[in-house]
């Protein structure tokens, strides 16, 4: 999709609400720097975060112009510039299962200032987010979440977990294939320009996947703010196929650990790889690494391979597993027509939606190489079909298929309307590969 979405009018029903409580819902102009600026430093102390030093802020006026950015204003403040409460919002590709992806209305940066709290302010930003993606016709929102308490509400639900890994390398030797690439330092400003292609192939392999930004590269590589706050312990590697390919990479950092002079701390930043062999070449240099006891991997996979890769299973340990990405399914039929799936039939879907959006009774019918059609379905459901009654939360929560219907159906969260209907849906939307997104937004 095109950067149409920034020029979309501002949600009128939204607009009307807030107003009717003296508060002023607006577009910032991200040209403006002065504006945008403010609006950065709103977000910035939404979250706690200290204010950011000019470098930062211009950095991210140059990096984040691309993002429609939302704020609230109260006119009646002592400081009137400033917003008091802000939301971003882009369109972007996210992968769904079958090696495809779909565009999603990513929303993040939702913040209101402590002082506006609790009056429905935050209801109001993220009704409109879902509005205007629905105008523009995107099918999916989705977020990455402070706290999982809050979204719930408006119909997303968490559909891609991730687990903090840690590895206690004096027990864990290597016991996976050994390719026959090979390693390579290279600095964070060759990362920067070899990395996205790299990423660019991991992108479709795993659903719940996004495209980074470019600002996202910067921040990881410690390239924002001034010369002297750039880290000057993080490491890059490459690993290069046999033919001389970049297929991965890894970023970390070794920090020291108090009391034991040789035993170090390795902590993983981004580990990115395309192929098999890169995964093992990538992982084993990191296990392997001397002077390292432990090395910790937060935001992976569940399912990490690398524990089926070395010598003691329980050497290698989840110390968090959370959910990760919310989705929200907004266009029942384009969604669920995108993505492929595992095992052919008919499934009638009776979707409860509070805010109108998937509300409906759908047949999604599911053809033998895994395409999917989905129509309005009033009528009796066909022979042989499965049949559940469900929120959209939890259509959302399946979507990516790394939630278990029978799961939800054990927990009272979808009804199936005939016995085994549940199970009939895990066979078709369970994804082979489990969902991961390796990054925050
Ligand atoms: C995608 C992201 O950006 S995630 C980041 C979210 N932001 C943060 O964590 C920053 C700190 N927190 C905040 O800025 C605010 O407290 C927000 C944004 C979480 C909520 O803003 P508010 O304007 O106070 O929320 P609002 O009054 O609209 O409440 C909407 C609903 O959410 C509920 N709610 C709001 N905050 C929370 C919370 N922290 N935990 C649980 N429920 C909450 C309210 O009870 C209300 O429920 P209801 O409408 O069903 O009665």
């Amino acid at each position: 999709m095109s950067n149409d979405y920034l020029r979309a009018p501002i949600d009128p029903n939204s607009a009307q609400s807030l107003e009717a409580g003296g508060l002023r819902l607006d577009l910032v102009d991200t040209a403006d720097a002065e504006q945008f600026g403010s609006w950065l430093q709103a977000e910035a102390r939404g979250f706690h975060d200290g204010a950011a030093s000019d470098e930062t802020i211009a950095g991210q006026v140059a990096g984040l112009a691309y993002r429609r950015t939302t704020g609230v204003w109260d006119d009646t403040a002592a400081d009137a510039a400033s917003p008091v409460a802000t939301v971003s919002s882009w369109s972007t590709p996210v992968t769904v299962p079958g090696e495809r992806a779909i565009d999603a209305w990513a929303v993040s940066a939702v913040t209101v200032a402590p002082t506006h709290r609790r009056r429905g302010i935050a209801r109001a930003m993220l009704e409109a987010e879902l509005r205007t993606a629905r105008s523009l016709g995107v099918p999916l929102a989705m977020l990455t979440v402070s706290e999982a308490t809050i979204y719930g509400r408006f119909g997303f639900a968490p559909a891609v977990m991730a687990a903090d890994w840690k590895i206690d390398t004096r027990r864990a030797h290597w016991t996976g294939p050994t390719p026959d690439g090979r390693l390579n330092f290279i600095t964070v400003e060759q990362l920067k320009e070899q990395g996205p292609a790299i990423v660019e192939k991991v992108r479709l392999q795993s659903p719940g996947e996004i495209e980074p930004w470019p600002l996202f590269w910067d921040r990881a590589l410690g390239l924002t703010g001034s010369e002297a706050e750039r880290p000057k312990n993080l490491r890059v590697v490459r690993y290069d196929d046999a033919a001389g390919e970049p297929q991965g990479f890894a970023t970390y950092v070794v920090n020291e650990v108090a009391g034991d002079v040789f035993g170090h701390s390795l902590e993983v930043r981004i580990v990115s790889t395309a192929t098999d062999d890169a995964y093992a070449g990538i992982w084993r240099y990191l296990i392997e690494m001397d002077l390292v006891g432990d090395v910790i991997a937060p935001l992976r996979a569940v399912d990490e391979a690398f524990a089926w890769q070395i010598s003691d299973f329980r050497a290698a340990t989840k110390t968090r597993q959370r959910d990760h990405l919310w989705t929200r399914i907004i266009d029942v039929k384009a969604a669920l027509e995108a993505r492929r799936y595992s095992a052919h039939g008919s499934i009638v879907l009776e979707v409860s939606d509070a805010l109108g959006f998937a509300e409906g009774r759908f047949l999604l019918s599911i053809a033998d190489d895994g395409t999917a059609r989905v129509r309005d379905w009033p009528g009796a459901a066909p022979d042989n079909a499965a049949i559940v009654a469900l929120g959209v939360s939890e259509l959302s929560a399946l979507y990516l298929g790394g939630v278990s219907a029978a799961t939800l159906a054990r927990a009272g969260r979808i009804t199936e309307l005939h016995a085994g209907s549940a199970s009939a849906i895990d066979a078709s939307f369970r994804s082979p590969i489990t969902p991961w997104l390796s990054i925050w937004f």
